[in-house]
């Protein structure tokens, strides 16, 4: 049976034909475009459909597109895959109600999704998608109007990319990558960003997994170590013929949303590497500023990076919808999560892949530095050093998971892996800090049916010891 229509941390996700199908689309989104217009005040009907490099993709889009311009909808329907944050650049820039993005990000492959970005280039608040999902819950019937137009657009054609380039120095990037000093792999994950980098940069780079595979290789589209053994394996084969020349790996999520990078000896870095290096990099070669915005699973590096930058810190729940509410009343800098999100006060309240690509690209180009090297030197400066790691465990099914919320909600943990806890904190899941200054954070997550167990401590040795420990309290009753 199909599971109920309910939106999680972005969007809505279904398995393809069983949740998310064709006719619940066309249920849903001509609701979406009702209440994107009731928070409109400019009189504006239009809407943006896109779509990513999934399964019947452009056929859910066209689905979205026409089933919204039934009900007076104006819709400009894109003609190619293109990452999200440029369908909600696109959105921003035409003055539409918003984006209607046919995407799962970084599910597997047996998903698809819904997401739903306002016309201020961001996700919409969780007000805004309970109140979808409560009209669909009590369908009313909206007054007939005459169809709008639909219109066909390139979404790669709209001065998207003018706008990512404009933020960076291209040509210090180009000139470092002609000499030879730079070498790109980009691992598109054989998502919506294949072929971005090289139209952004104008000169060619080796991207990785650029054919479309809806089922992602048998993974699923996540800038995760697993899924990334062949990029690395590339990066040191490339680094041992040329010594003399740095190389990176960039890698985006299906929606290229989220990033991650490796760096010219193979080393993976997460998020929670890169922010603190774009924070860095911003400040000092940018003379940038403002707040600094992470979400509760974000690294402890952050904040000391922003204390050592002097800049306000603010820390939110999982979910950009988040970051994306507190950068509209906010001067930010960036605010970032540890799933890869990263985005820019000065661009649109929304994660972008490709700029943080491009930043990074900046700062090797600029500095002469291996990402590997600016993380140690900021490691350096700060005197403060981690490991980080996350376990995603599987749920058998919605009672496992209720279970387990009630053993956390009435059975407070104290001790963990032998030790005390010296603080939780809810603002999202229950985060346990110990008394060595390490953290274990347990959280259900909001997109998929797993358990996430995040946990940051000294060494790697510790963050495996900690969440061995939590796997076992998660799974042995
Ligand atoms: O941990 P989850 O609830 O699955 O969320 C993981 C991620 O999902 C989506 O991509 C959201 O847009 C992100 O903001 C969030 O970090």
């Amino acid at each position: 049976m199909a599971s109920p229509i309910k939106f999680g941390t972005d969007g809505w996700r279904g398995l393809i034909a069983e949740d998310f199908t064709c006719d619940r689309l066309a249920e849903v989104a001509p609701v979406a475009a009702q209440v994107l217009s009731q928070l409109d005040t400019t009189g504006t009907r239009k809407i943006i459909v896109g779509y990513d490099r999934r399964f019947m993709a452009e056929e859910f889009a066209r689905v979205t597109a026409e089933s919204v311009c039934n009900f007076g909808f104006d819709v400009d329907l894109a003609d190619t895959y293109a990452p999200t944050p440029a369908f909600s650049w696109i959105a921003h820039d035409q003055k539409a109600l918003g984006a209607l993005v046919i995407t799962a990000s970084h599910n597997p492959g047996g998903y698809s999704g819904l997401k739903v970005k306002g016309g201020f280039g961001g996700s919409v608040s969780p007000e805004v998608t309970q109140k979808i999902e409560a009209l669909l819950a009590t369908p009313a019937s909206f007054p007939a109007t005459e169809p709008g137009r639909l219109q066909s657009i390139n979404p790669w054609q709209t001065g998207y990319c003018e706008a990512l380039t404009a933020h960076v120095d291209l040509e210090i990037i180009r000139a470092a990558i002609a000499a030879g000093r730079l070498t790109v792999f980009v691992d598109v994950m054989h998502g919506a960003t294949a072929g971005g980098m090289e139209t952004l940069l104008g000169v060619p780079i080796h991207e990785l997994n650029s054919h479309r595979d809806p089922l992602f290789g048998g993974g699923a589209p996540e800038p995760l170590p697993k899924y990334l053994s062949y990029l690395c394996r590339q990066i040191r084969t490339h680094q041992h013929h040329h010594p003399q020349g740095l190389a990176v790996g960039l890698v985006f999520d299906g929606d290229g949303d989220r990033i991650a990078a490796v760096d010219s000896q193979g080393n993976f870095l997460s998020s929670q590497i890169l922010i603190p290096i774009l924070i860095e990099h911003l400040v000092t070669r940018r003379g940038m500023g403002g707040e600094i915005i992470k979400t509760v699973s974000g690294s402890d590096l952050i904040p000391r990076i922003a204390e050592l930058y002097q800049l306000p810190l603010f820390e939110t729940p999982i979910g950009y919808k988040y970051i994306a509410d507190r950068m509209l009343t906010s001067p930010v800098l960036l605010g970032g999560e540890e799933s890869g999100g990263i985005g820019y006060g000065h661009h649109i309240p929304e994660r972008d892949a490709l700029l943080s690509a491009l930043y990074l690209l900046e700062a090797i180009a600029q500095s002469g530095e291996d990402l590997g090297q600016l993380y140690q030197n900021l490691q350096a400066q700060t005197h403060f050093s981690s490991a980080y790691d996350r376990i995603d465990l599987p749920l058998a099914n919605m009672t496992v998971r209720s279970q387990l919320l009630q053993k956390l909600q009435t059975q407070p943990l104290t001790t963990l892996a032998g030790q005390a806890v010296t603080d939780c904190l809810t603002i999202d899941g229950f985060k346990f800090r110990l008394l060595d200054g390490s953290w274990l954070m347990i959280r259900f997550s909001g997109t998929e049916p797993v358990l996430r167990l995040y946990c940051e401590a000294a060494t790697l040795e510790q963050v495996h010891q900690l969440l061995n420990w939590a796997k076992d309290w998660a799974t042995c009753g």
